[in-house]
């Protein structure tokens, strides 16, 4: 099975934790749009969705499913997202594809975040892939310094503004050996509106795709 099979096995499962009537939360990035494509296939059986970016929420009105404002829904039952990293411990790094910050706000609205990943993402310590920070355009050199000062080499990803229309700052060379003190900091950095880190409030479910099927990892 190749990788994209393997998103796209991991994909199917999460359909399994869809409540039928609900809002779902979706995520972002080649893993998610699979969930998005099989979430096409129950949509009749749920009452809509709210999106973690503009993409993703391009490509659920594609299939006609309902995209809602999360002002405008109460708490949502499941969110559904892929990672760029993961432990074991379902802690996770995020924001390869940018959309972090309204990752991060739409699992904290969620009562279930149920990660989805191929099983080239599980690491034991998090850190090879470079930790993704989005900042406001005018504190950008500010953040970066500071970041340098916690060991880190920033390198701002040219080209790219996020969704909220600030930058991202892809942080080299930290060794990640406490996620949830480094979310921490990171976020106290003024000019920091959040980092990849999903640490302090890890995935309650992570589903692990691999050539001999799917693991569950709770
Ligand atoms: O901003 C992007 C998201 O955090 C994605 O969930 C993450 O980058 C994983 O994307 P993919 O499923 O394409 O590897």
């Amino acid at each position: 099975m190749n990788q994209d099979e393997m998103k796209r096995e991991v994909a199917r499962a999460a359909i399994e934790y869809v409540e039928t009537d609900t809002v779902i939360g979706v995520g972002t990035g080649s893993t998610a749009n699979y969930f998005i494509d099989e979430l096409a296939n129950i949509k009749g059986r749920i009452e809509g969705t709210v999106a973690s970016s503009n993409a993703s929420a391009e490509r659920l009105k594609g299939h006609g499913i309902p995209v809602y404002n999360l002002n405008d829904v109460g708490d949502i039952g499941l969110y559904v997202d892929g990672a760029d990293e993961t432990t074991r411990h379902l802690q996770l790094t995020k924001g390869g594809g940018g959309a972090l910050t309204r990752e991060k706000i739409v699992a904290a609205a969620s009562e279930k975040f149920v990660c989805i990943v191929d099983d080239t993402k599980v690491v034991d310590i998090l850190g090879a892939f470079p930790l993704p920070i989005e900042v406001i355009p005018m504190a950008r050199s500010y953040v970066a310094r500071q970041v340098v000062k916690l060991g880190g080499e920033p390198v701002l990803r040219e080209g790219f503004t996020t969704d909220n229309g600030n930058l991202i700052l892809d942080v080299h060379g930290l060794s990640i050996m406490e996620p949830s003190r480094l979310e921490a900091q990171l976020n106290n950095i003024p000019g920091v509106v959040t980092n990849g880190l999903f640490a302090m409030d890890p995935a309650d479910v992570l589903l692990v795709g691999s050539s001999s099927g799917v693991e569950t990892v709770r």
